[in-house]
Formats: structure tokens, sequence, C-alpha cells
């Protein structure tokens, strides 16, 4: 299973994530967020890292932005947390070949999982989060895991939305999705990565069954 570590902003603890066995980690490069990083400052993180995937977060950004911070950050995936259609994940991967697309949907009611079927053809990852009026990640919110159970999507999925080193293992013991990804749940605050609850993270997920 991937371990998707995400808002990173600092170099130090973006090395010491990776070497605990993140397999992904994420930049957010959605400017109203707290934990926004610069391409710059993104690829000067990226290299001091040894092997990793490494994301940009986006939402409803232009093509060009999505462009030009690929190559100055030395991304190799882009995850799409807006409310970019179909079509739009069409045209970032017709641009970016051989950069994994991540598909965010944030779910505010089981109906909303039918929208998956038409990304299907022009994604290559799903991640499902949770819904909130006013922000557009990294709420801390959880979504409600038994709804998913009968999730079975045509691409891998990672699961977020409010994933903790203290609530992992009940979502793992419902849910078997391809991936997990966590962010404020491992925070001293926005940005600042706590090292000790990653850590955590990990004894837990290394006892799970
Ligand atoms: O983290 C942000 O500030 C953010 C801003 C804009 C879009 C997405 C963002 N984060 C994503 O939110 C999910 C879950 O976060 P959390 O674990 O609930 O705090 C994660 O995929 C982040 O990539």
């Amino acid at each position: 299973m991937r371990v998707k570590i995400c808002g990173l902003t600092q170099s130090a603890q973006a090395v010491a994530i990776a070497n605990m066995g993140a397999s992904v980690l994420g930049f957010i490069c959605v400017k109203q967020s707290p934990r926004y990083v610069a391409p710059e400052t993104i690829g000067q993180i990226v290299q001091t890292l040894p092997d990793v995937d490494r994301f940009g977060v986006f939402a409803n950004a232009s093509l060009d932005t999505i462009q030009q911070t690929v190559a100055i950050g030395n991304l190799n995936g882009v995850q799409l947390h807006g409310q970019e259609s179909p079509k739009d994940c069409q045209t970032v991967r017709g641009a970016l070949p051989g950069v994994e697309l991540i598909k965010a949907l944030r779910i505010r009611s089981p109906e909303d999982l039918n929208q998956v079927q038409a990304y299907v053809p022009y994604v290559d990852t799903f991640l499902l989060d949770a819904y909130h009026p006013e922000q557009l990640g990294g709420t801390g919110h959880t979504l409600d895991w038994q709804s998913l159970q009968s999730f079975r999507p045509q691409r891998p999925w990672f699961l977020a939305g409010g994933l903790r080193p203290t609530n992992i293992g009940h979502a793992l013991s419902l849910l078997s999705p391809d991936g997990i990804d966590l962010s404020s749940g491992v925070e001293n605050a926005p940005g600042d990565k706590n090292l000790t609850k990653v850590a955590q993270l990990f004894d837990v997920l290394r006892a799970c069954p």
C-alpha cells in the first residue's frame, strides 16, 4: 500500500518522512492554502530527497501553471483537487505524458461516487477526500468509511480525509485502498509536520494485519 504524506514545506522534514517509509510526498500548489509552497521551493526540497514520488496538489489551476510547476519542482505526479472536469483531466494528461495523474474527489454523499466512472479513461489514480464547504482540502474531516465498503473503481485509489495515527487502524479494518494520504493528522501546525506522529503512523501500519 502506498503512503502519501501531504503538505510538506520543509526539506529536513520531507527527507525524514521519506526515510521513514512514505512512498509519495505531496506539495500544496494552491496559493490560498496555509501549506502553499512556491515551485522554486519545491524544486529545492525535491533535490534533497531520496527516491520517492513527488506530487503537486492543484485546484482549478491553469495548464500553464501545472506544467511550469511540474518542470520547476521536478514533480512526477499531479493531484487535481478542485472542480476539474474529465475533459480537464484529459487535457492535463495529454500535456504531461509520463506524469501520474490523480483526481481527488470530495465526497459529500454516497451519490458523489457516481462521478468516478466519467474520469476513468483520463486519470491514473483516484483520491477520496472529505467535503468541506469552505476548505478545499487539509480539513482534518473524515469520510464515512462504512459507505465506501463497496467502492471498487477501475483505477487504484487513495483514502484521504482526517486520517491520523489514532484512526488509521480502524479505517484499514473497514477498507482496502491502494494508498492512504495524511496531512493535518500528522502536523504541529499547517505545513509543519510532526515527525513523532509520522513515526507512530508507520508503527501502526507495520502492526496492521
Ligand atoms: O492541505 C491543504 O491545504 C490543501 C489545500 C488545497 C487542496 C488540497 C489540500 N490538501 C489535501 O487534503 C487532503 C486531506 O487532508 P487531511 O488529511 O484531511 O488534512 C490531502 O489529500 C491533501 O493533499
